[in-house]
This record gives structure tokens, C-alpha cells and sequence, in this order.
């Protein structure tokens, strides 16, 4: 088997993540969420006040503070996945509340703040044997990538699969606001002018509204046995 790239794109909470990370643990891939950095720099925008009453960004405040910012993955040794660090501090709850997804996608929609995430994350990627996961990934981040795929389901389904989640971790969770902002993030990220999401001419299609967890997980395998054959 060769060493690849495998690109995961695709809409807000629809299991990228799930089967990347899956995919990775199994053939023994690094894997990274791309979201969670565009979460982190939200984050520290939050935190620094770095937003205006409307919503919008203080874009050249940010500009200046991006070079104070420094983002990294460390492997927890008890799930065996990575966990998000900003500036050396673990935030890998407080990136997945409702505040950091309210506002992430106008951070994700600046050109500076692209430019500097697709630069750590070409990187992080320059040896291959990644599965990395994100809205660009196939498009702009590794366009050579051997393996793309690009995932949807309804926004009803994944809005569902976000609120059960929370509920399962014992976070308050409302239907209505998590599916209003599911719907709000996949508009900004199709619509945005830098790299909008968009599904790559040679990324493979899955619609995993009907699939389970472990029919997906199966699914993705074949395709990267088909992908990595010498
Ligand atoms: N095929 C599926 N059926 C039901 N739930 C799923 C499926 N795939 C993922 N999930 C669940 O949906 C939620 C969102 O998945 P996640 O992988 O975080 O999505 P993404 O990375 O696309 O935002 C998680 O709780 C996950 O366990
Ligand atoms: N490669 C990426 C990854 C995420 N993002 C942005 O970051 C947000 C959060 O990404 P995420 O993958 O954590 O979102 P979920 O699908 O987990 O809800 C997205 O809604 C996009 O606005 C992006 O613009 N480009």
C-alpha cells in the first residue's frame, strides 16, 4: 500500500470527523480537523473581543494578534484521538459550544485567517499518510490529494446528530437553535469568496443520511484500499 492523502469535505456535523478520525486509528494515519483550528482562532477572538455588536469581525485587530496565536494537536493517550491546544491551553470543549459555532464562520470567511490556517495545515501534511477533514481540504489545501470524498446529508438529519451529541454529553442542547445555526454556517461557507465549500470535481460523493456509523466507517475503508493499492 502507498502513502496517500485522503481529503474529507463536506457540510456541518454530516460525520466527517467520525470517519476520518475511525479511518486514521485503523491504518495508523494522522488525522486532523481542520475546524478546529478556524474554531480556536474563534475562540481567541471571543475571548479577546475581537467581534463588534453586529456580529462582524474586527478583521484588522485580528490581522494583528494572528501572529500571537498558535494552534496544535496533541494525541490523548486515553481516547486515542487528538485534542485542540491554543497557545499551549487545552480548548477542546469550549470550541464545540454553541458561541465559538455562532461566530466561526465569519472568522472562517476572511482571507487572512485562510491563508494562515492552509499554511500550517500543507505542512502538517507534507509527508502524507494524513486523513484531514475540513470544507477546503480537496479544493484548495492538498488538490492532489489521491483520496477525496465529500459528505452530505440533510440539515435535518445533521442538526439532529449534532443535538443528540450534546444531549449525550450531558450540554444543554435546542433543536431549533443548533439546526438555525447548522443552515446559517453551511449558507456563509457555500458563499463565501476564499475557498468556498463546494465539492471538488474528482472528490466521490456519499450521502450518509441512511447509513450507520459503522456502514460509513466500511464504506470509507474501500475506498482508501482502492486508493492506496501500489
Ligand atoms: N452515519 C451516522 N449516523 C448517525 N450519527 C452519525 C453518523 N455519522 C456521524 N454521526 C454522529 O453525528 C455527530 C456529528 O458527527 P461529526 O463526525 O462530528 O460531524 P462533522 O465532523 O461532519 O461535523 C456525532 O455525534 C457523530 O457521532
Ligand atoms: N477547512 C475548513 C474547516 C472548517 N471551516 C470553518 O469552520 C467551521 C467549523 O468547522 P467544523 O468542521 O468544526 O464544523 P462541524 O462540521 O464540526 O460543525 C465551519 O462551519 C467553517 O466555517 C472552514 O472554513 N474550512
Amino acid at each position: 500500500m502507498k502513502k496517500i492523502t485522503i481529503a474529507i469535505d463536506g457540510f456541518s456535523s454530516c460525520g466527517k470527523s467520525t470517519m476520518a478520525k475511525d479511518l486514521a486509528e485503523r491504518i495508523g494515519y494522522v488525522y486532523i480537523d481542520t475546524g478546529a483550528m478556524y474554531r480556536s482562532v474563534t475562540l481567541f477572538a471571543i475571548r479577546n473581543r475581537l467581534f463588534n455588536s453586529d456580529g462582524s469581525v474586527k478583521a484588522n485587530e485580528l490581522e494583528n494578534h494572528m501572529k500571537d496565536l498558535h494552534i496544535s494537536f496533541r494525541l490523548n493517550e486515553e481516547t486515542g484521538r487528538p485534542d485542540t491546544y491554543l497557545n499551549g491551553e487545552l480548548v477542546e470543549t469550549e470550541i464545540r459550544g454553541m458561541e465559538v459555532s455562532n461566530h466561526v464562520s465569519a472568522i472562517a470567511a476572511l482571507p487572512f485567517v485562510r491563508t494562515a490556517m492552509v499554511a500550517q495545515q500543507q505542512q502538517m501534511g507534507r509527508d502524507k499518510g494524513v486523513v484531514m477533514d475540513g470544507r477546503d481540504i480537496g479544493t484548495t489545501v492538498f488538490p492532489d490529494a489521491e483520496l477525496k470524498i465529500f459528505v452530505t446529508a440533510s440539515a435535518e438529519v445533521r442538526a439532529r446528530r449534532r443535538y443528540d451529541e450534546m444531549r449525550g454529553k450531558g450540554q444543554p442542547a435546542d433543536y431549533a437553535e443548533i439546526l438555525k445555526n447548522v443552515q446559517q454556517r453551511d449558507y456563509i461557507d457555500t458563499h463565501r469568496e476564499v475557498s468556498p465549500l463546494r465539492k471538488a470535481d474528482d472528490a466521490i460523493e456519499l450521502d450518509n443520511s441512511s447509513l450507520t456509523i459503522e456502514q460509513q466507517n466500511a464504506w470509507l475503508m474501500e475506498h482508501y484500499q482502492r486508493a492506496a493499492q501500489d
